[in-house]
């Protein structure tokens, strides 16, 4: 067993004797949501300086209520009421994550993979009216690593190529999929794309996960 590995299966452990039960996950559900709220005032407001004092210093007060009874770790992984793997605090997927859209995976039946519907407010923004490329890249790389996972074989992201085809546009509905290409050994190659509203392509990846060793 690599060093990694044995880092991130003690950590699983410990996590999963503390995960969260229904009701405390759709409470944090709700809390998460308001603070990607929280989020977008913030990215636009234009109060002036003593407002956004005041705001500060109530919002301190909140993180100390929160910090009050703290988790060692996130919250890792969770058994949805639906039978389905929730990655609750996944900074892509993660509906416990307030800086995950978040980008929710659906498994596509057959063998097809994972894909995803989601729209990216301006607070993901890079270029002006346009989607960040590494926010682009990190919700690829989810995509991927998931399809790998949905496959039988997962891995840890060993490459990842990223062809911009166009801007990808904030504001509107956006598509992701991803499908396994070939499995070889503990190497698995993955394809997948974001779609814009038009049909087309604004994005497209390729990855190789590898199983680490043991
Ligand atoms: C409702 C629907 C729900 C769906 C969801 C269901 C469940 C979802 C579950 C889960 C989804 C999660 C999605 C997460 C996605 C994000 C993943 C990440 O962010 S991963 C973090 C970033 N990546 C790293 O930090 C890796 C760091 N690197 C490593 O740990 C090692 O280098 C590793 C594991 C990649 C390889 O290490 P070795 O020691 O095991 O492998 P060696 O033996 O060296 O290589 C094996 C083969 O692979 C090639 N190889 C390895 N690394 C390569 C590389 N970088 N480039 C090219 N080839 C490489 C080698 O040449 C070798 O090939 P030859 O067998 O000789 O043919």
């Amino acid at each position: 067993m690599s060093g990694a590995e044995a880092v991130m299966r003690r950590d699983f452990a410990a996590r999963e004797r503390h995960a969260p039960d229904e009701a405390q996950v759709a409470a944090l559900t709700g809390l998460a949501a308001r603070v990607r709220e929280l989020t977008e005032a913030v990215v636009h407001t234009d109060v002036d300086p003593a407002e956004a004092d005041a705001v500060a210093a109530e919002i301190a007060a909140l993180t100390a209520r929160l910090t009050a009874a703290r988790r060692e770790h996130p919250p890792v992984a969770a058994l949805g009421a639906d039978g389905r793997l929730r990655h609750l605090a996944n900074p892509v997927s993660g509906e416990l994550n307030p800086i995950a859209p978040p980008v929710l995976l659906e498994i596509v039946p057959d063998g097809g993979g994972v894909r995803a519907e989601f729209t990216l407010s301006d607070v993901y923004e890079g270029p002006p009216s346009f989607v960040h490329g590494g926010v682009s890249a990190l919700i690829l790389d989810q995509l991927l690593g998931a399809a790998a996972a949905v496959n039988g074989t997962p891995g840890m992201t060993a490459t990842l190529e990223l062809r911009y085809r166009r801007p990808t546009p904030h504001g509107v509905p956006l598509t992701a999929e991803a499908k396994v290409s070939r499995v070889d050994g503990r190497k698995t190659y993955v394809d997948a794309a974001i779609t814009g509203p038009d049909g087309k392509a604004t994005v497209q990846a390729t990855a190789m996960f590898v199983m680490p060793q043991g």
